[in-house]
């Protein structure tokens, strides 16, 4: 097996970069959707994206936004990858030519059964991968976990695991459903948009030591 892949959501400052990077996470998040506590603009993130270093992946988070402002972000913050958390359609989503990942809301309207997601999940084999969130009143970074027994790891496309992962249930997580990453935002802050180092540093030994323990097995 290979190890699972992290991406901590929704980071806001420099020295939360700062942290994930050094807590050795695969990939980071930002939001750019006006309602979140967590959304940036784009003069903001194309500053916060300097700090960066190469091998470590910058994933853009929309929610229904225009072609314009996906644009905007795509030319001056450089995204290795998008993610579409929304309602877009696959042609919405596939429309840029760049790497993506699609959201699920599990347990909303048709994505309340394995079945149900499998079809939904279908329609965007064009995706890079295909995350799975929990539904919530809003769009996601909820904090809220869903019935992980509905997400097979089986998938035609690498399976994102996310809503309401933390320290404390990630291991069981993985052990689950064996994503090939994790992503994570509420669940390792101290305040809405403001990341804990600590917290972080706990995720990621807790993802490290559940692939640990699934090699051992696998010998
Ligand atoms: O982080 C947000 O504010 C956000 C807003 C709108 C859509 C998605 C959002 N975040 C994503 O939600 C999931 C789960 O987050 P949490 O760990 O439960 O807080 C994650 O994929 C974030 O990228």
């Amino acid at each position: 097996m290979t190890r699972t892949r992290i991406k901590i959501c929704g980071l806001t400052r420099e020295e939360d970069i700062d942290a994930v990077v050094e807590a050795g996470a695969d990939a980071i998040g930002m939001v750019f959707y006006p309602p979140s506590p967590r959304a940036l603009s784009v003069a903001r993130a194309a500053e916060l994206r300097k700090r960066i270093p190469p091998f470590v992946d910058l994933v853009a988070l929309f929610v229904n936004a225009s072609k314009e402002e996906i644009d905007a972000v795509r030319g001056e913050v450089g995204p290795e990858l998008l993610q579409f958390h929304g309602d877009e359609l696959e042609e919405d989503c596939a429309r840029y030519g760049h790497r993506y990942l699609r959201a699920f809301r599990v347990g909303g309207p048709g994505l309340d059964t394995a079945a149900g997601l499998l079809e939904s999940c279908e329609a965007y084999g064009s995706a890079a991968g295909w995350l799975f969130d929990s539904h919530s009143d809003g769009y996601g970074g909820s904090g809220r976990t869903f019935d992980w027994s509905l997400v097979s790891s089986a998938s035609a496309r690498p399976v994102v695991l996310s809503g309401g992962l933390h320290a404390s249930n990630v291991a069981q997580a993985i052990q689950a459903i064996r994503p090939a990453a994790v992503d994570v935002s509420s669940g390792v802050e101290s305040a809405r948009g403001i990341k804990s180092a600590e917290r972080i540093r706990e995720f990621v030994t807790e993802v490290r030591l559940a692939d640990d323990k699934l090699r051992q097995a696998q010998t």
